[in-house]
């Protein structure tokens, strides 16, 4: 499959989960085209708007702001995916960092605001902080792999639909 891996992170903490969730997907033989929007766009990476289209899974990762906002960078890349027209992939996991101190209620509010604005039909991961290592390597390793398996039972029920 190509994947589109794009995650926003000041601290690092989001970008070392998406550096695991990127390496797991291409141990398990996919492509995967990464952009770290905090620095860059998604033309970046992508030549055209029909190119970024053309995921078959878009795996987006972002730490929390204030009130579990989703950060501004984040935002404008969805945006720019957005295009004109509006274009929302079928296709969308959600990740990423955050902290309970800042209160329950809001812990990765980004990643839960994200997951419904796509209406996600994926798993949501959310880290404590730093990913230690092994414990939270394993969940990530894990969730990775529960999406990958995820995607491929939906392309085979939509090819089962198309044939009927
Ligand atoms: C200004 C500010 C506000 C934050 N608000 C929240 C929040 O509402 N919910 C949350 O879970 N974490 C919140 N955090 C914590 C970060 O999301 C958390 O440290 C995250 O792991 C940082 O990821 P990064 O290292 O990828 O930037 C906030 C951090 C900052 C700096």
């Amino acid at each position: 499959m190509d994947i589109l891996l794009a995650y926003d992170s000041l601290s690092g903490n989001t970008r070392e989960v998406a550096e695991l969730i990127g390496a797991e997907c291409e141990r398990l033989g996919h492509r995967v085209v990464s952009v770290f929007v905090t620095v860059e766009s998604l033309f970046d990476v992508v030549a055209d708007e029909r190119a970024a289209r053309a995921f078959d899974l878009y795996l987006l990762g972002s730490w929390s702001d204030n009130g579990g906002r989703t950060p501004p960078e984040m935002k404008e890349f969805i945006a720019e995916l957005f295009g004109d027209d509006g274009f929302r992939p079928e296709h969308v996991a959600v990740f990423g960092t955050g902290e309970t101190q800042w209160g329950e209620e809001y812990y990765c509010g980004a990643v839960h605001r994200m997951a419904r604005f796509f209406n996600s039909r994926y798993p949501k991961l959310t880290i404590e902080q730093m990913p230690a290592a092994p414990r939270d390597a394993a969940a990530i390793a894990d969730w990775t792999r529960r999406i990958m398996t995820q995607r491929e039972a939906f392309a085979h029920a939509d090819a089962h639909t198309h044939h009927a």
